[in-house]
């Protein structure tokens, strides 16, 4: 297949930047997938591990070779990016595409927009729903995206063409695009996504806290191990997703904790039936999420 552009630049080559890399390079997406980072150790890493083709450390040398800008640090990092990079495209007269990976959209947005004085054109935010809780380069795999969803959240202003090579690039990896608002990105991702990770990370912080903690780790089963595997994400990562999507996560935290509240309420004057009503209705919801995933693994 012919090379669809000649240079993709990944900025911050991760989890998520070093597998978007590898599956660009696996399908041919590009002539050249080149790394630009902070830390020269990583994107050297990328290149004996054959993830980029080479790097630069110098923002203005990396820009001027990209046809295709993917931002993939961590979010408050991204947005800090987006500011550095569009004037400095501009004094370059450069226009190339953009898009992110990152979990938050909404700050990105503003930054954009108070950057640029409006959305650019030419970027095109998105967010991979696939990934884990280990992070760097060495982590990074090239069957990450696949038969995962990617959301796309394009504006108004933005160049149909611009859109369409950022789909292209996700659906090459084996991801399915979707389109999203920003608003409702956020506020759906809150809820699955952020709110899931600040309670695995308070239980586990609870329980490590506690005087019985040793006993507690000594004899936890699976039920433990499933509900606090992201308790073992990268803590600067969810900082950064906490401060940047702060009102939607304390919406998503504040319901939770009516319902917690409830369910506390019902535990204490041994409500029976509240108990059995709040866990069967939950069961079935799970169980119908569990329908939906096993169908989605069967696609792979
Ligand atoms: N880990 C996951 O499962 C997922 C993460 N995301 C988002 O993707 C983005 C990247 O996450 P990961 O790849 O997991 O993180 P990571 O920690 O594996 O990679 C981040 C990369 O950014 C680089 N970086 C950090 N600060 C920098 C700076 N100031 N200048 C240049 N480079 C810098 C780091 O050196 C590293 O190579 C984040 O915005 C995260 O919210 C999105 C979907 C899934
Ligand atoms: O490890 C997991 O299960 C995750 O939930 C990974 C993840 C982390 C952040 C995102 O924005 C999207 C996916």
């Amino acid at each position: 297949m012919a090379e669809r552009i000649d240079t993709t630049l990944i900025l911050g080559l991760g989890l998520i930047g070093g597998s978007l890399a590898r599956s660009l390079k696996a399908r041919g997406f590009s002539r050249q997938v080149i790394g630009y980072g902070h830390r020269e150790a990583s994107l050297l890493r990328g290149v004996e591990l054959g993830v980029i083709d080479s790097y630069h450390l110098d923002l203005d040398e990396a820009l001027a070779a990209a046809d295709l800008i993917v931002v993939a640090t961590p979010t408050l990092v991204a947005a800090d990016m987006l500011k550095q990079i569009l004037p400095r495209l501009a004094e370059l007269g450069r226009t190339p595409v953009i898009t992110d990976v990152a979990s938050v959209k909404g700050n990105l947005q503003q930054a954009a927009v108070a950057a640029h004085g409006g959305m650019p054109p030419n970027l095109v935010l998105g967010h991979p729903i696939a990934g884990s809780e280990r992070s760097g380069v060495e982590a990074s795999r090239e069957d990450l995206f696949v038969n995962h969803r990617v959301i796309l959240t394009p504006a108004p202003e933005n160049d149909p063409a611009a859109i369409a090579l950022v789909r292209e690039m996700w659906e090459l990896t084996g991801a399915e695009v979707v389109d999203m608002a920003v608003s409702d990105h956020d506020a759906v991702l809150a809820a699955t996504s952020h709110l899931p990770h600040m309670l695995a990370y308070a239980l586990v912080d609870a329980l490590a806290q506690s005087p019985m903690s040793t006993d507690i780790f000594r004899f936890a089963a699976g039920g433990f191990r499933d509900f606090t595997r992201i308790a073992s994400s990268d803590p600067v990562m969810w900082r950064d997703i906490a401060i940047a999507n702060r009102d939607a996560v304390l919406v998503a935290m504040d319901l939770f904790s009516e319902h917690l509240a409830q369910l506390r309420a019902a535990v204490a004057t041994e409500d029976a039936d509240g108990m059995l009503h709040t866990f069967t209705r939950a069961k079935a919801a799970r169980d119908e999420f569990a329908v939906m995933l096993e169908a989605r693994s069967r696609k792979s």
